[in-house]
């Protein structure tokens, strides 16, 4: 007999998973150090994105803190015991593999900002699809402030979120951006009162949507964001040849000309 999912699932010492009405919910729980990401959490981040792709349940993940944090950084006692440059570049090459990971999701992915999300912490934030968080939240990458540069994927994921100046602004002062801000700059999508709720009410409006449609738009415009316009072009055609094909898109369109709600399988 098929063993049940939630058997399959590890335990977790420095996170919590759980899926509530086909969204997942990881939690990085580490609150008395603001939930900095030391190795072992790294690792069970790796772990918890095996999870999520397996989970026939999940349609779209979140990722957020416990406490007044959402993830206040890579732990920084680890980094100042580094020793040389080879070590150094381990260290970035394990947080930027974790985060190409969670980045490589087939479902969508959203940060709820609930607190500081500084260096590690707006990087992780900078791999989910989508950022929301509530209105106490602060976001930076503060790396300069202790000599080092942001390495989890920091310096290439805002540029391409914000653009150059932007991107630069924040990595050449440091600055802690009040969530306000954020929204401002596009660094966010939503602001609320609860950063979790309001990922939740995002997710809910996601869901809606067909799942296989949802997972091939995220890879077109992954795909398309590193190449020229003709060529990214091509991949959207090929991606929306393969969505016709789909039972989802049989159902979505009948669905709208028979003037009812989609019932959408993901198949
Ligand atoms: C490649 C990636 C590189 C990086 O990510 S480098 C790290 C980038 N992040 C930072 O530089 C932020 C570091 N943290 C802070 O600046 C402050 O915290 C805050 C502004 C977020 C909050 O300040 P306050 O409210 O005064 O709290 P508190 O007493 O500083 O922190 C509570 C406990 O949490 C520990 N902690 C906070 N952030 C980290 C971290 N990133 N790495 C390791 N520990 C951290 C502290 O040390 C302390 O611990 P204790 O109570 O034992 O003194």
């Amino acid at each position: 007999m098929k063993e049940p999912f939630e058997s399959q699932i590890p335990e977790f010492e420095f996170l919590s998973y759980e899926v509530r009405e086909r969204v997942a919910v990881v939690t990085v729980r580490r609150p008395q150090a603001l939930n900095a990401l030391n190795q072992d959490l790294l690792f069970e981040l790796a772990a918890v994105t095996d999870v999520i792709t397996q989970d026939p349940e999940v349609r779209v993940a979140v990722f957020t803190g416990e406490g007044r944090a959402f993830v206040a950084g890579a732990d920084i006692a680890q980094i100042a015991d580094i020793q040389d440059a080879f070590a150094g570049r381990e260290f970035a090459l394990l947080g930027q593999t974790v985060f190409n990971e969670i980045a490589a999701l087939p479902v969508p992915t959203i940060a709820a900002v609930n607190g500081f999300a500084l260096g590690g912490g707006l990087e992780l934030a900078l791999a989910c699809d989508l950022r929301v968080a509530s209105a106490k939240a602060k976001l930076g990458l503060p790396e300069v402030s202790l000599g080092i540069i942001p390495g989890f994927g920091g310096t290439q994921r805002l540029l391409r979120l914000l653009g150059r100046g932007r991107a630069l602004d924040l990595i050449f002062t440091g600055r802690h951006v009040p969530a306000e801000e954020a929204l401002q700059l596009g660094l966010v999508n939503r602001v609320g009162e609860d950063a979790l709720e309001l990922a939740l009410e995002l997710a809910r409006s996601i869901l809606k949507n067909g799942p296989v449609a949802l997972a091939l738009a995220k890879e077109a415009v992954t795909r398309g964001e590193g190449l020229e316009l003709d060529e990214a072009l091509e991949v959207e055609a090929d991606l929306f040849g393969f969505a016709v094909t789909t039972q989802d898109m049989k159902e979505g369109t009948r669905a709208f000309l028979e003037k009812r709600a989609p019932e959408f399988k993901g198949e």
